[in-house]
């Protein structure tokens, strides 16, 4: 699907409506719209064939005033610099959001690493790191999964910088393999926290998620969790898709046995628990709670008047367009922000830092505990804004989050 308003575009737009709510002044909006720091580099690779090929990668720190930045780093064909910027200043808001110590950061590689042997994004990987290394660090920059990185992909910036510096220091990243200091609980975060925004949104209207049916674009590290839990608080998954489309049964998909499936290598679509569906249809499909999980974009102003659920909970970055935005506000169709809804990775992100900062070590219950915790409070203070100033939870998210951003600003002396 082409995209036909930019993901910056959207990340600025949004800026722009909680700077008027908040009534900030021209030059504040500049400091806040304006990434801190940016690093252009080029990553070549020797391929296993031997030919050279060269990659543009990006790091963007949006902002750094609330704590060293934080976000993940994603491998994709698409990848250019304005979409790092618009994923670095959603992380910049998000972290304020859930109120962990961080500023806003986020990398990106052009690549798509499915074309790519993993000997070969091992070397793109620590080539990257490499290029980087004056700007990140446990107290300066902090990096995760995102699109088309994993786990492997943390454990290797990890002992990159950590060769570097000349012992271990695995708070560099987070969503790293247990065994170099990952967090119990941080695989699963994100899609576990969509489910209990999802379930805070059904309850301001007195729903369980028992009740409803939802559907799920995108089955990697996000949507896939997201479909367990929902799976597991009783909800009716009937359609999951990824890039080339999916799988949809009316009855309710066996989300155990589409894991299964996709833990072979195979694509959603070829699950035979289930019937064709593509990624236009999933959105105007009959069911009550819709999650985008996969890229930018896709709810626009079409797609948004096809939407027939009464919840859309963004476990993806920019899913939803300013056009899409208000077409779905027009329906009353109810938006739980990505700034929100998808925070559950980066707050477990934070425990799985702050117990490698301590050498200590949470059991998987007390980090199901506290992300539940982290996750109603930040969804209760989002709500109440929202009905106080009758606002949309998208302004209400931004506006706490921008409002904590400019508030470290003010108290730093950096306000203009
Ligand atoms: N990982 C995390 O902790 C967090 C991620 N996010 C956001 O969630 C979203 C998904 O990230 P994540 O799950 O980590 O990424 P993954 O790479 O693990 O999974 C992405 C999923 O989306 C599918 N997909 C890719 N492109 C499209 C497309 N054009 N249309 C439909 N489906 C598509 C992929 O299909 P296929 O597998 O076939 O390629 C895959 O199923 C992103 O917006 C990311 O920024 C937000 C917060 C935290
Ligand atoms: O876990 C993190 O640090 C950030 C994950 C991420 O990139 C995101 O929330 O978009």
């Amino acid at each position: 699907m082409a995209r036909v308003t930019s993901p910056l575009t959207t990340a600025l737009a949004q800026l722009s409506s909680a700077v008027e709510i908040l009534g900030y002044s021209p030059g504040l909006h500049e400091i806040l719209a304006t990434p801190r720091r940016e690093m252009h580099v080029a990553v070549p690779l020797r391929r296993d064939s031997g030919e050279i090929v060269l990659h543009r990668g990006y790091r963007v720190q949006h902002n750094i005033s609330r704590g060293p930045g934080k976000g993940g780093l994603r491998y994709a064909a698409g990848v250019d610099i304005d979409e790092v910027r618009a994923l670095a200043m959603w992380m910049t808001w998000k972290c304020a959001v859930v109120d962990v110590p961080y500023g806003g950061a986020k990398g990106g590689v052009a690549i798509d690493p499915r074309e790519y042997s993993s000997a070969e994004l091992e070397r793109v990987t620590r080539r990257y790191t490499s290029e980087i290394m004056p700007i990140i660090g446990p107290e300066r920059d902090i990096m995760a999964p995102d699109i088309g990185t994993d786990e492997q992909t943390m454990a290797w910036v990890m002992d990159t910088y950590s060769v570097n510096q000349g012992y271990t220091i695995p708070g560099v990243t987070t969503g790293k393999p247990l065994p170099v200091g990952g967090s119990l609980g941080r695989a699963t975060a994100t899609g576990r926290g969509v489910v209990h925004a999802a379930a805070a949104a059904l309850a301001d209207d007195g729903v369980d998620l028992s009740e409803v049916r939802a559907a799920v674009q995108g089955f990697g590290k996000v949507g896939s969790h997201a479909a367990h839990w929902l799976h597991e608080a009783g909800t009716r998954v009937v359609a999951v898709t990824d890039v080339d489309g999916g799988t949809r049964n009316d009855d309710g998909l066996d989300v155990a046995a589409l894991l299964a499936h996709v833990a072979t290598g195979a694509p959603v679509s070829t699950f035979e628990g289930g019937s064709a569906v593509s990624n236009d249809e999933i959105f105007g499909l009959d069911v009550d709670l819709l999650i985008p999980a996969a890229v930018e974009g896709v709810l626009d102003a079409d797609t948004a008047s096809s939407v027939k659920a009464r919840w859309v909970v963004e476990g993806a970055n920019g899913p939803t367009t300013p056009e899409g935005d208000r077409v779905l506000a027009d329906r009353g169709i109810v938006v739980v922000p990505d700034i929100l809804a998808n925070a559950g990775g980066v707050v477990v992100s934070y425990f799985e830092w702050v117990q490698a900062n301590q050498a200590y070590w949470w059991t998987a219950e007390e980090i199901a505990d506290r992300l539940a915790q982290r996750m109603h409070a930040a969804y209760a203070s989002v709500s109440e804004t929202a009905r106080d100033q009758s606002l949309s939870l998208r302004d209400a998210a931004l506006a706490i989050g921008v409002r904590r951003v400019a508030e470290a600003h003010q108290i730093r002396g950096l306000y203009p």
